[in-house]
């Protein structure tokens, strides 16, 4: 990935970042770097992630899923145990990957009516193996497979921990499992098992995904002048500290709009601490220009919008049209109309003196999702790294399950106990 921060900088934008404060940004990039380096090399717990694209085995993966033969995969599996996965796949096109990762009876009961469970397989997700939602959808799923009379058991795939729920019907069943590697929290697990085996299963070539996240970690400098990956993470940092607390994350592809949800877990989980971390937004180019643009232009100065854009892509003509006032676009193509938005709003943002960065690949194909993924895990390391917080975890989640599991039924918990109590002002 290439990086434009022109517009992030102050002779552009209110607040922008001057070239001093990037070059005493450089000297803390370079220091958080021999931290991360010696974090990959003693893989230690989070920085090991930026190993993945050397310790995966993607033929160990393909090994596995070989006996499944499926057109279609429905992915059972939450946050980073589907988002991965579901980012490689829609990157690469493809549209027969459902995933259930929600616990939302009447868009289940859709999905499973619509699904054809013969030609379709199962890749239950769950680092932990004790997640709820995931949990229950599996037994949804079996259960639906079992009373359709389609064997369950030779389309499924699981990839978990060494122990736990999961593991366990994984080995009572015989199934095949994968691991969750160690060392690597869900959300930066993409280039592992958890978001290979879809795409692996569906035929894609998952050894050029794991060869652009290479690319990715071999560019990892400790310097942002030539460290795309670092720079956006610094950049982004020195921008929160700005009082810019939105990035909306806007890519220019469809193929892209999952990564954009990839990246929100990525961001919010990983640097919402102690009071600080960025509010990621949701967007895509050019849909969004015609929703959330008049905000991100003309609201408060609290926002940077991250424009990424792909420089390649097959293409489609325009008709040529005898109507005047539309010639314009008959000499045009889609992709031709899609780069003119997309130059336009950066264009738009900066004469509104809004910050945002360019982030530019080649094009949206295996190479080029392993090389994005890997290079927001890195950026999103070294933002944590200087913003000084625990990146690797995320405790604030807890309270919710625990509540969650004590209303349940579960063991009875505080937090459950502070739900019963809550404070009631109703308006009808
Ligand atoms: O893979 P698991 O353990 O099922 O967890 C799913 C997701 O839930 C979280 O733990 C948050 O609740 C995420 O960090 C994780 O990606």
């Amino acid at each position: 990935m290439q990086l434009d921060i022109g517009n992030a900088l102050d002779s552009a934008a209110t607040p922008g970042v001057s070239t001093d404060a990037l070059d005493r940004l450089d000297d803390a990039v370079a220091d958080a770097h021999e931290t991360i380096a010696a974090g990959m090399s003693n893989a230690r717990f989070g920085y090991a992630s930026l190993n993945l694209p050397e310790t995966t085995s993607a033929t160990g993966i393909e090994r596995a899923v070989d006996p499944i033969d499926a057109d279609a995969v429905l992915t059972v599996g939450i946050g980073g145990s589907a988002l991965g996965a579901k980012t490689i796949t829609a990157a690469l096109g493809e549209a027969n990957h459902y995933l259930l990762d929600n616990v939302d009876p009447e868009a289940t009961n859709r999905l499973l009516d619509a699904l054809d469970f013969d030609s379709t397989a199962i890749n239950v997700v769950s680092k932990s193996g004790t997640t709820a939602e995931t949990l229950a959808n599996f037994l949804v799923v079996r259960d639906a497979y079992e009373a359709a009379g389609v064997d369950w058991t030779e389309r499924t795939v699981v990839t978990t921990g060494e122990s736990g729920p999961l593991a366990d019907l994984a080995a009572e069943e015989e199934l095949p499992k994968l691991a969750v590697p160690d060392g690597v929290p869900g959300r930066f697990s993409a280039l592992s098992a958890v978001g290979l085996v879809a795409p692996a299963i569906l035929g894609y070539d998952i050894e050029a995904v794991l060869d652009g996240g290479r690319e990715a970690r071999d560019s990892l400098t400790g310097s942002i002048d030539d460290c795309p990956a670092y720079a956006y993470g610094a950049l982004a940092v020195a921008l929160e500290r700005r009082g810019v607390h939105t990035n909306a994350f806007m890519p220019y592809a469809e193929a892209l709009e999952p990564f954009a949800e990839w990246f929100a877990q990525l961001w919010a989980e990983s640097l919402g601490k102690d009071g600080q971390g960025q509010t990621p937004a949701r967007a895509l180019g050019a849909t969004d220009q015609h929703s959330q643009l008049q905000l991100y232009r003309a609201g408060r100065h609290d926002t940077m919008v991250t424009l990424v854009h792909p420089t390649a892509r097959d293409d489609r003509e325009i008709p040529a049209v005898d109507v005047e006032g539309l010639a314009y676009l008959g000499d045009a193509t889609l992709g031709d109309l899609l780069d003119a938005e997309f130059e336009a709003t950066e264009a738009s943002l900066a004469a509104a003196d809004k910050p945002s960065i360019r982030v530019e690949l080649d094009r949206v194909d295996e190479r080029g999702i392993g090389d994005l993924l890997v290079s927001f895990e890195a950026a999103c390391i070294m933002a944590g790294e200087l913003m000084g917080v625990e990146t690797f975890t995320q405790p604030a989640v807890e309270w919710g399950k625990n509540a969650a599991r004590g209303l349940l039924g579960g063991e009875e918990t505080a937090e459950a106990a502070a739900v019963r109590n809550k404070h009631n002002y109703l308006i009808e």
